[in-house]
């Protein structure tokens, strides 16, 4: 058996009005973790900037769940001290940043950064088998347009932990989603 799955609903596709309920829907659904996707005004929507500020704030508050960060900013460093007390578990940050890229998990984004609902880019899936090859135990996280018709793509060149947005919150069954895409990476483990 390689190493675990980690299914990680992005929270960027979540109903923003209700957010702590729609974690914790998550997690009865049996995500193990939520995605937060933070984002700085001059590459995306400031309306997104404001949204997540708030959203930490509200997990704070409300959820003890793993919050798995991806920092879509350009000085990943200035965040991860605030937000880990604020109550963050992990970051990802984006190689193209300047400064050192700490290696314990390895995010390969599967569309272009900055909105959720677009199509997975298959071409992605070398650079993840490469990963995979030369680091056997090491969490590879894709993240953009992951669901049922593309979790085996991703699954088989590798990665195993899965953010996906829209198409968990979109399903009518979010829980069957999760579990099915745990098992594609699951087999896909049991095979390397
Ligand atoms: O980082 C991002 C987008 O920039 C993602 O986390 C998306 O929010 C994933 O959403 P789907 O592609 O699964 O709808
Ligand atoms: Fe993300």
């Amino acid at each position: 058996m390689g190493v675990k799955a980690k299914i990680a609903p992005s929270m960027l596709s979540s109903d923003f009005a209700n957010l702590a309920s729609e974690a914790q829907r998550m997690l009865d659904c049996g995500a193990d973790w939520l995605h937060m996707d933070i984002m700085v005004i001059l590459l995306c929507p400031p309306l997104l900037l404001l949204y997540y500020g708030i959203s930490i704030l509200l997990f704070l508050c409300c959820c003890r769940a793993y919050l798995d960060c991806h920092l879509m900013v350009t000085d990943p460093l200035a965040y991860v001290e605030p937000l880990g007390k604020a109550g963050a578990s992990g970051f990802t940050f984006h190689v193209e940043v300047e400064g050192e890229n700490p290696v314990e998990m390895v995010l390969v984004m599967t569309v272009e950064p900055g909105f959720g609902g677009q199509k997975f880019m298959p071409e992605m899936m070398d650079k993840v088998h490469t990963l995979r090859k030369k680091y056997p135990t090491l969490d590879i996280e894709v993240d953009g347009g992951l669901g049922p018709s593309t979790i085996d793509a991703a699954a088989e060149a590798g990665a195993n932990c899965i953010v996906a947005g829209s198409s968990v919150f979109g399903a009518p069954d979010p829980a069957q989603v999760i579990s099915l895409m745990r098992k594609s990476v699951d087999e896909a483990q049991s095979k390397m």
